[in-house]
């Protein structure tokens, strides 16, 4: 797909020509829908879980050249097909919606970043409460880094098995979403082996190649979330091998 013919929009400020362009149809090819229905039918899924509810986080998928994006500020579980914005791979918008009070997700530049950094093929933005209070653990806080070891849904995460550590930077909350973008980026490239970003007081940012992948290691990291925080309840340190592990602690 070009996104020039498809289009118009100019690229230089990003504007769409007037009138609007057709929405999102069966005019469409088969892989906008298939990205579409991913971000719609993934967002009703997310938000029962209680991770996208009052209109904060979402997800963003790429196929090829090709980003697709929900709007800003609008009930992520509700979206509907002509919502979805889609952009190029420099973050360019290509395609806005019919409702040209819709602007693009302020999570924009974050995604981005999971596609240009990472090469991901989607990436998922959550406001998850374990998310959140996992950024809060006094060993996290102290140490810039969420840390666990021994749980068997490390080996969801790619490049990780049980007996490795999971390390996943935690980067400060800013006050609009975009601002947040330097320091994410600066964490990817100190934490090259890190599945995601936590964002302190706010939630997660973690990519895929795809959004199976995405949404599977989402699924982990909000898991092992919890699990550190009912850890720490129980005054047992989740950053620390066990002793009763006889693999780690049999000298080589
Ligand atoms: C509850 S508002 C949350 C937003 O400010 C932001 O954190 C967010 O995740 C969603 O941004 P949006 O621009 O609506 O896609
Ligand atoms: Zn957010």
């Amino acid at each position: 797909m070009n996104g020039q013919s498809l289009d118009g929009v100019d690229h230089r400020t990003h504007r769409a020509p007037s009138p609007p362009e057709r929405p999102l149809d069966e005019a469409y090819e088969r892989g906008h829908e298939d990205a579409v229905s991913v971000i719609t039918g993934l967002c009703r899924e997310m938000y029962r879980h209680g991770w996208v509810t009052g209109t904060g986080g979402g997800i963003s998928v790429r196929q090829g050249d090709t980003v697709y994006m929900a709007p800003s500020g609008v009930q992520k579980e509700r979206l509907r097909r002509e919502d979805i914005f889609v952009l190029d791979r420099s973050g360019a918008v290509r395609h806005r919606p019919p409702n040209t009070a819709l602007r693009v997700s302020q999570c924009c530049p974050l995604f981005m970043h999971a596609f240009q950094m990472r090469n991901a093929g989607a990436c998922i933005h959550t406001h998850s409460q374990a998310a959140v209070l996992a950024t809060l653990l006094p060993p996290t806080v102290a140490a810039g880094e969420f840390r666990m070891t021994h749980q068997e849904m490390i080996k969801g995460v790619p490049q990780h098995g049980y007996h490795d550590t999971l390390v996943v930077p935690v980067i400060d909350n800013t006050a609009q979403e975009e601002q947040l973008a330097a320091s994410m980026a600066a964490a990817m490239r100190a934490y090259t082996r890190a599945p995601a970003v936590l964002v302190r007081r706010h939630g997660l940012y973690v990519w895929g190649r795809d959004y199976v992948q995405a949404k599977t290691v989402n699924e982990c990291l909000d898991y092992l979330f919890e699990v550190a925080c009912r850890m720490h309840a129980m005054g047992i340190d989740h950053t620390q091998v066990p002793p009763d592990c006889a693999e780690c602690r049999q000298p080589k």
